[in-house]
């Protein structure tokens, strides 16, 4: 343990020395430059990165993410609002009651995978099947991408050689030692006649859905982020620069070839070139907002501020999707302080029985979540939160620039409920979370339920217009697909664009059925094989 222990110092201190070194000496061109170190972009700058023959530049906007509100697991929270976080609002929604949700994404190494809660969620298998389906490209497809799972996990639970693997960079564990009440989600599911798993990850993805205690990058009690695993430690390497404090204002263009990009940092704009190719990991804002600013977008909305269009893509900023969730709160008999993430077991249901899959998820949360609305109704002190979902939203919504400056924010139609089927589902998931809460394994660890309550129809859609909140999972906003609203094509692409592509949530043709950080891990190994076929090595 001591010996591994200076090994890990060792390795952090030659990535430091050679990251200083290689961001001093910073180069006019590199082979591939990847835009955002987030969940997907740490996979794929780490894959180019391989080949010592490959010059990789991976730009970040934020800082580092070697500071305790990252790595211990429990501080999460601390670092929604943090200069951590975008800070995101959305627009006021006649749907929720004129609410303006915040839509925090992660600003720092790791991006989302640095603030997350943690959970390591596949996605099921109709998801991957439908990409497959949208993409025209097997590849994408479920077997596929669960081949791509036992290849990158580190898996510390029950060997199970079916699912999963034991030889990857991602260190995945079961929650350990979980709170009683994440047993007792369990035992109330089983209660329900909802199937329990000894993982979520595996058979319980490839039907109707069920319960299990949560799987986790948790290593050695820190956060395990899609950085620290891929990324943290190459950084000695001398063909992968991670330069932090670069915001990509758009990416530079020679007719219709991606030349580089012009960056932002410490108060000078300058641009960078691309040999190879560009790839935008900026997660699902800003991978739309730098491609309307680099010209490529709706020719309407680019128009609206003179900007001149490269290439007409309708479709870029549009098909925002995200995990609208609803809290019920219950009251703790005795304050049982949270484990780990304080979140540990999940649950995915059919709000009918004749879906194709689960559409709704449940991530119990060991303490209480109101949203700014319904805190006024009273938040015990001590109390915990079933967190439920919609995993398969109809609601549809869109981005909208709000200047020709690079650096202004957007505008965020998120349009969470404004489809009527999306409220049904949601009564019945709220209905699932009072039966489940309720139930007999839950008594002797709660008083009551403090929120909603028994309600009528109406007091109920009432209740989740003003309860409703963001999962933090906004995907889908440059879709992968062939239809004219799509933005890449199965090899991520940007249609009509050469050397230009994205890897990140934007390109989910629809949100997975789950927390969104391993299907994005899935999308960065994905260009990275895509990228290196492409280009030979
Ligand atoms: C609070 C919270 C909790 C969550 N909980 C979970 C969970 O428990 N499990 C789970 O699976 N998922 C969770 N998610 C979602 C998950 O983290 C995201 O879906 C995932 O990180 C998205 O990956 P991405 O690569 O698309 O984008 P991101 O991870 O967001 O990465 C984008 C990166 O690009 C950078 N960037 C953006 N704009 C620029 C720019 N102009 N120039 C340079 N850099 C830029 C960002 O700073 C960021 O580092 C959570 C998210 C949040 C915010």
């Amino acid at each position: 343990m001591i010996a591994h222990h200076q090994e890990e110092l060792d390795l952090a201190r030659r990535g430091r020395e050679n990251q200083e070194r290689l961001t001093a000496n910073l180069k006019p061109n590199y082979d591939f430059i990847v835009c955002g170190a987030g969940a997907s972009g740490s996979v794929l700058a780490r894959r180019l990165a391989e080949n010592p023959d490959v010059d990789v530049l991976l730009l970040e906007a934020g800082g580092s993410d070697d500071v305790a509100a990252v790595l211990d697991p429990a501080q999460w929270p601390t670092n929604l609002g943090s200069e951590r976080d975008w800070g995101f609002q959305a627009e006021p929604n006649p749907h929720l009651n004129n609410r303006s949700l915040s839509m925090s994404m992660g600003k720092a190494l790791g991006g989302g995978s640095s603030i997350n809660v943690m959970v390591w969620a596949r996605g099921h298998r109709s998801d991957w099947d439908h990409f497959a389906e949208e993409a025209g490209d097997a590849e994408w497809g479920y077997e596929n991408v669960l081949s791509i799972y036992r290849r990158i996990e580190y898996w510390q639970g029950a060997p199970d050689p079916d699912y999963r693997g034991t030889t990857g960079p991602v260190w995945v564990q079961p929650a350990s030692d979980p709170s009683p009440i994440a047993h007792a989600m369990l035992a109330a599911a089983a209660e329900l006649d909802i199937p329990t798993f000894d993982s979520p990850n595996g058979a319980m993805m490839e039907g109707s859905g069920g319960a299990a205690i949560s799987d986790m990058l948790v290593r050695d009690g820190r956060r395990h982020s899609l950085y620290r695993a891929y990324v943290h430690p190459v950084l000695d390497r001398p063909n992968l620069t991670v330069l932090t404090g670069a915001t990509v204002r758009r990416v530079t263009l020679d007719g219709k070839r991606a030349t580089g990009v012009e960056i932002a940092r410490g108060g000078q704009i300058s641009t960078i070139g691309a040999r190879s190719e560009v790839v935008l990991s900026l997660g699902a804002m800003h991978t739309p907002k730098v491609l309307m600013h680099s010209g490529i977008g709706d020719r309407e909305e680019l128009a609206r501020f003179g900007i001149p269009l490269v290439q007409h893509l309708p479709g870029v900023g549009r098909n925002l999707q995200d995990h609208v969730s609803f809290g019920c709160i219950w009251e703790y008999a005795e304050p049982i302080a949270p484990r780990n993430s304080g979140s540990e077991a999940t649950l995915y249901w059919k709000s009918r029985p004749d879906l194709e899959a689960p559409d709704l998820l449940f991530c119990q949360v060991e303490f209480p979540v109101p949203s700014e609305r319904t805190a006024a109704l009273g938040v015990p002190e001590h109390g915990w939160t079933m967190f439920a979902g919609l995993a398969r939203p109809a609601s549809r919504g869109r981005l909208l620039l709000q200047s020709a400056d690079p650096m202004a924010p957007i505008t965020i139609d998120a349009n969470m409920l404004s489809d009527p089927i999306d409220v049904e589902a949601a009564a019945r998931c709220v209905e699932l979370c009072r039966d489940l809460g309720n139930a007999q394994s839950f008594r002797p660890y709660v008083t009551r339920e403090v929120m909603p309550g028994s309600l009528t129809r109406d007091a109920l859609e009432d209740y989740i217009r003003n309860s409703a909140v963001t999962y933090w999972h906004q995907t889908c906003t440059a879709k992968m697909g062939r239809d004219p609203m799509s933005v890449v094509d199965h090899r991520l692409n940007v249609y009509g664009i050469d050397g230009l592509r994205i890897a990140d949530g934007s390109i989910m043709p629809r949100v997975t059925t789950g927390n969104t950080q391993a299907p994005c891990a899935i999308i960065g190994e994905r260009a990275g094989e895509i990228l290196r076929k492409a280009h030979g090595f």
